[in-house]
């Protein structure tokens, strides 16, 4: 149990930490979806309740360095253990660095699980490291070669979400070039397959599972339009698609006199290199589960398969994996469930594990007390329907309120983010929009509660819908003239606002240098009346 908290009793309803996913403060408001943004209701919150800003990139939520941008994993991990953690982008860096991924039992039975056959990598191609890095699969190519195996297949997922929407080229021509170079001495390596991430493999919560088939079949069985490399495939398709962005290309297959050039057989070994799970669960269940029955898979090679990390420590997916995950402990989840508190997360699918599998360190089993409630996301583009499901979370959140069974509450509204992501500035400016309209319909419900928020995001998106020019710190243009869109997420920090009408002006926050994303279960404990865990970072209440 946590202990009582001296200074405050704990205010008299729930605590609500409400995260607008893709919310950063801009330095300037030039390309900013959120600045362009009606929005009332936030205006007058920043206008008159306490609120702060907190770091939400880099080092302040375990990445390798301060150039890193946040993202949801890495930001609602932070939030939920209340501590920082060395992230999946840093653990791989640094076990290659050393040397040590190569001496794991796991790397060692992928090589020999290859010896006879081929060991393909299959992953995000890009250097965004928010899903992966290239330079770790540049690092696993050279070190099969120093092994001793003899092939090699790339299966290649284009970004252009978590770096420039159009820069696939710059990551396939080059690694090509690469392949070719160390493709001497009886060893072969190429590009096998790809296609655009949001088009095939990287589908998560369920949301989509014809993705993943797609994926399957263009990795694994190599159907699909044949092209003689990985370059000539990205030009063609976006010759063919003209105005479709990298993440949302059609997949593709290398093919050699009608012949796809890398399928998946008995025999081979495959890794899929992406350390980040949301993304890498449904294609790894593919290759493991028993049972599987997501789709047709026609033929299911029987492969040693690994994963970068383990996605998923309670189901053990998957179960071999080359660096061991962050140990994320003492979570929010766990410890108010073990002082009594009862707590209710809420999100549409498309964020519905960024309130519960990363919030409680990537576990996908509640802890005591804990109600997760998904709302179905939509499967369209987003920029089509930029007010998502804000609606009904905001339902389903005020019920939940109104049922007084709740202490802890929170939610995660998807739409700053996944409209931020589709480069449609018009459309991001609904989407806060409709994140301002969910508000104004939450916090009367939590103020009938006697409750508070913190609301809060847990990395920038929206707030930069320009690629900015490094010069002028305008927005960037293409050469016929139009702004050069920007999906990936910012370098911004993010707005923590108390809503407090219960405390009679006592409660406050503190700005501190290093106020971070990590500071806020100790925050929301302290609101509840109880002390921190010892391990959490410090609370930003200021009590007066
Ligand atoms: O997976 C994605 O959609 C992006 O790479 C990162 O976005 P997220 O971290 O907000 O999920
Ligand atoms: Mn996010
Ligand atoms: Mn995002």
């Amino acid at each position: 149990m946590l202990q009582k908290f001296p200074a405050f009793a704990g205010v008299p309803g729930p605590v609500v930490i409400i995260v607008m996913d893709g919310y950063g403060l801009p330095k300037n408001e030039a390309g900013s979806a959120i600045a362009a943004a009606r929005k009332p209701t936030l205006d007058r919150l920043f206008a008159a309740y306490p609120n702060i800003r907190l770091r939400a990139h880099g080092t302040a939520v375990g990445m390798p360095s301060d150039d890193d941008m946040g993202n949801s994993e890495v930001g609602h991990n932070a939030i939920g253990a209340g501590q920082v953690y060395a992230q999946g982008a840093a653990l791989v860096a640094n076990a290659i660095a050393a040397g040590a991924i190569w001496q794991g039992e796991a790397w060692q039975q992928v090589v020999a699980g290859a010896r006879a056959g081929t060991l393909h990598f299959i992953g995000l191609f890009s250097d965004g490291n928010v899903h992966s890095h290239i330079d770790h699969l540049r690092a696993m190519v050279v070190q099969a070669k120093a092994e001793g195996l003899r092939k090699v297949r790339i299966h290649a997922l284009l970004d252009g979400r978590d770096v420039p929407e159009t820069s696939a080229l710059e990551y396939v021509g080059p690694f090509e070039a690469f392949l070719a170079e160390v493709s001497t001495d009886g060893f072969d390596a190429r590009i096998a397959s790809g296609g655009g991430r949001q088009h095939i493999t990287m589908d998560r919560y369920d949301a989509n599972w014809p993705m993943v088939e797609a994926g399957w079949r263009t990795h694994v069985l190599g159907e699909g339009p044949q092209f003689a490399t990985a370059t000539e495939a990205v030009q063609a398709l976006r010759a063919q698609h003209p105005g479709t962005i990298d993440q949302d290309l059609p997949p593709f297959v290398i093919g050699e006199g009608g012949h796809p050039v890398g399928t998946i057989e008995d025999g081979d070994a495959v890794v899929f290199y992406n350390f980040r799970g949301d993304r890498a669960i449904e294609i790894t269940r593919a290759f493991e589960e028993a049972g599987f029955d997501k789709f047709d898979r026609v033929r299911v090679p029987k492969v040693t398969y690994a994963g970068m990390l383990q996605y998923d420590g309670d189901l053990k997916l998957p179960k071999r994996f080359l660096v061991a995950p962050p140990a994320i402990q003492d979570t929010m989840g766990e410890w108010f469930a073990k002082s009594g508190i009862a707590q209710y997360a809420c999100s549409e699918t498309q964020k519905f594990g960024h309130v519960t599998y990363f919030w409680n360190g990537n576990r996908s089993n509640k802890f005591d007390g804990e109600t997760w409630q998904e709302v179905p996301s939509d499967v369209v583009p987003f920029e089509q329907r930029p007010w998502m499901k804000a609606a009904e979370i905001t339902d389903a959140m005020i019920a939940a309120l109104r049922s007084g069974q709740y202490k802890l509450l929170r939610c995660n509204y998807a739409n700053g983010d996944m409209v931020g992501h589709t480069g449609n500035f018009r459309a991001a400016t609904m989407a806060i929009e409709a994140v301002d309209l969910a508000l104004s319909r939450l916090l009367p419900a939590i103020d009938a509660a006697g409750g508070v928020a913190l609301i809060t995001a847990d990395h920038g998106n929206a707030d930069e819908m320009y690629e900015l020019d490094k010069k002028t710190k305008q927005p960037a243009t293409n050469p016929n003239g139009s702004f050069k869109a920007k999906t990936a997420h910012t370098l911004n920090p993010v707005p923590l606002i108390l809503y407090d009408n219960v405390s009679g002006g006592r409660l406050g926050l503190v700005q501190r240098e290093t106020a971070g994303l990590s500071n806020l279960a100790a925050t929301a404990a302290n609101l509840l009346g109880l002390e921190k865990h010892a391990r959490w970072d410090d609370s930003l209440l200021d009590v007066r």
